[in-house]
């Protein structure tokens, strides 16, 4: 069946860039209060909410997103009672990290942009690194200015924070789900399995969360992965990494308050986690992406195979198919259904006289012009050539007359391109209508007894002088 979506209303970008502005302030402030919990800032997730949302919203990626960004970043250190020289060189270095980071991943193809290609995850960690680096080398001069410290220490805590928050954070803002996701996106095979096997993955990442907590050292780290791995077979790439954003920085939380039983020696060891922790994200992301681009080719098999390649509406075996379940899971509403079959008239010689291309640009159009007239739970599928059917769900013998009559008179009104995108001379059609109501063959006939009454009324409508519904 042929639907159109509506397409959603996008928001103003004033609105956009000023939501985004506050998105940022309040990030930055979130990122300031979890200071306390140890690592200085640990979790600093404006700069990666910043990348994530320009790559995932290309339009909003203009001047007023940079300038929204910055006032929000060096208002929120403002309100926290930093000086202003300091907000605005950490600042600077913030939006520049991001901004190398987005010049990395904003030509890309949208399909790998969304985590639905394998390539992903390798593409995500190469922008976490560029920003990193960026970010860090623009930030780290601030160290002995503004903190008594060498340029060294801040420029190693700011790439591997900084690491861990864009590993962690942007595959969460890219593959968050969207309207037009198309049904079904989600991988992972779960669908029709019972609510046990579905929490299972997660369940064993509970598992392994109480394990590590035991047992401590350095080696728990790895723990969680099987866990990880499990979840990013299972679910969306959405599920899996927001898993690993929080599997990632209750590690980092966990280390902080000492609850994990393992304590950073000096430095050096906070670095190694921190760009461990970063690093364990990424196996897992790396299979929710390979996943995600699985359940894509499949989900366009499935289209392909089950639509006709000319028109879009359904094929043959498809439309026998649903037809059959339509029609059973209605066999006991009282109104009944109604099947009809619709075979444009002197097909022959519109290919003679124009050509098969000018055939088929026809067909197309006959296709839409008889979709747009049918309801959403209605079916329409091409037989063969130019042959169509349509199955009516849930209608009187009276309706469905009428609806027979809309799709020939609709058919008959509208004049027709014979090249595509609407192009050349437009030419005129019609259509014969076999119609057949379940009621008139006993209230339980089957798609097959169905189609054949309603092939010789189509018949008759022929004989009769074409361009009319003729009825069972
Ligand atoms: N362009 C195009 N032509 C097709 C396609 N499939 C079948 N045909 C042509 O459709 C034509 C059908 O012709 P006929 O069965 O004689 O029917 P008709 O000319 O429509 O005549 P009536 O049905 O009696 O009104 C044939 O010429 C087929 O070659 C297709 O996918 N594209």
């Amino acid at each position: 069946m042929l639907r159109t979506l509506a397409p959603s209303r996008p928001i103003a970008p004033a609105l956009a860039w000023l939501a985004l502005g506050l998105l940022i302030f309040g990030a930055c402030l979130v990122g300031i209060f979890a200071r306390p919990i140890g690592f200085l800032s640990a979790f600093w997730p404006a700069n990666a909410l910043l990348l994530g949302l320009l790559v995932r919203y290309p339009h909003l990626a203009r001047p007023p997103a940079w300038a929204a960004a910055a006032v929000g970043y060096v208002a929120a250190d403002l309100v926290t009672g930093s000086a202003w020289g300091m907000a605005l060189w950490l600042n600077a270095a913030n939006l520049l990290g991001a901004t190398a980071g987005w010049l990395v991943l904003r030509g890309l193809d949208e399909r790998i942009r969304r985590l639905q290609r394998t390539v992903s995850a390798l593409y995500l960690l190469l922008a976490a690194l560029v920003a990193s680096t960026v970010g860090a080398l623009a930030g780290c001069g601030a160290a002995p200015v503004y903190f008594n410290a060498p340029w060294t220490d801040l420029l190693s805590l700011w790439f591997s924070t900084e690491l861990m928050n864009y590993m962690l954070i942007v595959p969460v803002v890219l593959a968050a789900p969207r309207a037009d996701d198309p049904p079904q996106a989600t991988q992972g095979g779960l669908q029709g399995m019972s609510l046990l096997w579905r929490a299972a993955p997660i369940s064993s990442l509970l598992l392994a969360e109480g394990i590590r907590t035991v047992i401590g050292g350095p080696g728990m780290l790895a723990f969680v992965v099987p866990g990880l791995l499990w979840c990013a077979l299972s679910y969306s790439a959405f599920t899996a990494s927001l898993l690993s954003l929080v599997v990632c920085l209750w590690t980092m939380a966990g280390v902080a308050t000492g609850v994990l039983n393992f304590t950073p020696a000096h430095a050096g060891d906070v670095f190694s986690l921190r760009v461990g922790v970063t690093l364990l994200a990424l196996g897992p992301l790396a299979v929710a992406c390979a996943s995600a681009a699985r359940a894509e080719a499949l989900r366009r098999l499935d289209h392909a195979v089950r639509h006709d390649d000319l028109t879009g509406v359904l094929a043959r075996r498809a439309l026998l198919k649903q037809g059959a379940r339509l029609l059973a899971s209605h066999q006991h509403e009282s109104a009944g259904a109604a099947v009809l079959m619709l075979d444009v008239d002197h097909f022959k010689q519109v290919n003679d006289q124009h050509g098969h291309g000018a055939g088929d640009q026809l067909l197309i159009g006959i296709a839409q012009a008889m979709a747009r007239e049918l309801r959403p739970q209605d079916l329409l599928g091409r037989l063969g050539g130019e042959e169509f059917a349509a199955v009516l769900p849930e209608v009187s013998p009276a309706e469905a007359h009428a609806m027979a009559e809309r799709l020939r008179s609709a058919v008959e009104q509208q004049p027709f391109a014979t090249a595509p995108g609407g192009q050349g001379p437009t030419q005129r059609a019609t259509v014969s209508i076999g119609l057949v109501h379940s009621a008139t063959m006993g209230g339980n006939a089957d798609m097959d007894t169905l189609l054949l009454a309603a092939d010789a009324a189509l018949y008759r409508a022929k004989a009769e002088g074409r361009n009319r519904v003729a009825l069972a």
